[in-house]
């Protein structure tokens, strides 16, 4: 499956148990020459507390918290609203056509929340990498260090991404988000994954970049926020949970071996 360009495979162990995933089979997975190639590896399980639960690995084989363009391509999946249980929270997904609409829940902004590796002004890091400074830390899920630039477009982020993402004030690493202003309710924005690196899109990265710009000044909600990959639409006002909303699609259905991966 994809959320604008960003790929998915996912696995439905909901009804039937698969073995055991491990961040060594998650890689072998997702390497796109020896594997089958995705930006991120979803996982359904039964859950103690909600419908289902809903794990992610990155291609790299880290498991993470959160991934928004993934959430709207589980309720593409599972055809009806529903709560679902992740590793940041429970989030509700509600299908929509050709897409789904999100509640991704409340964004944090202590610096203990993103994490940093001490006390720091999440809302201006004190911090800069080769021109790009001052970024806002948000975790909506996951960790996102958001950077106001002129021009998104500008910005060399096959070189500064990972220098950013593997810093050491990042004690979980990061996600990168490069983002420049287009209008009143407009955002352009390019990321550089955690664990994955340059995605087409990044729906956590959309929401976190919203909520800086909402909370900057620059935007008022809703906002667009245009990615490689297409546009996402992201509500938040200051105290509530974040709305997102956008496409997602199934590419193909199959099998594979898994004692080929393990
Ligand atoms: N593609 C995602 C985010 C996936 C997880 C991220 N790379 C992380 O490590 O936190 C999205 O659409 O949100």
């Amino acid at each position: 499956m994809h959320g604008l360009g960003n790929d998915f495979v996912v696995l439905d162990a909901r009804a039937d148990a698969l073995p055991a995933m491990t961040p060594a089979v998650a890689r072998a997975l997702g390497d796109r020459r020896t594997g089958i190639g995705f930006d991120q590896l979803v996982l359904l399980e039964p859950s103690a507390t909600n419908a289902f639960r809903m794990r992610i690995f990155n291609c790299d084989g880290s498991e993470v918290g959160a991934c928004g363009n993934a959430s709207r391509a589980v309720a593409l999946l599972h055809g009806e609203a529903v709560t679902i249980e992740t590793g940041s929270g429970p989030i509700a997904l509600e299908p929509l056509d050709g897409g789904a609409r999100v509640d991704m829940g409340a964004p944090r902004f202590g610096w203990d929340e993103i994490p940093l590796a001490y006390p720091m002004d999440t809302f201006n890091l004190p911090v800069g990498w080769e021109g790009l400074d001052a970024p806002m830390a948000v975790n909506v899920g996951n960790p996102h260090a958001v950077f106001f630039v002129e021009d998104s477009h500008a910005v060399d982020l096959e070189r500064l991404g990972p220098l950013i993402e593997h810093d050491p004030i990042f004690p979980e690493r990061v996600n990168v988000n490069i983002v420049s202003h287009a209008g009143s309710d407009h955002l352009t924005l390019r990321v550089w994954e955690r664990g994955a690196g340059i995605t087409r899109a990044c729906g956590t990265g959309a929401c976190a970049t919203a909520v800086a710009a909402i909370r900057r000044g620059l935007v008022q909600s809703p906002v667009r926020v245009t990615l490689p990959g297409g546009d996402l639409v992201i509500a938040w006002e200051p105290g509530g949970t974040i709305l997102m909303s956008g496409p997602a699609a199934e590419s193909f259905r199959g099998t594979f071996d898994w004692d080929d991966y393990s």
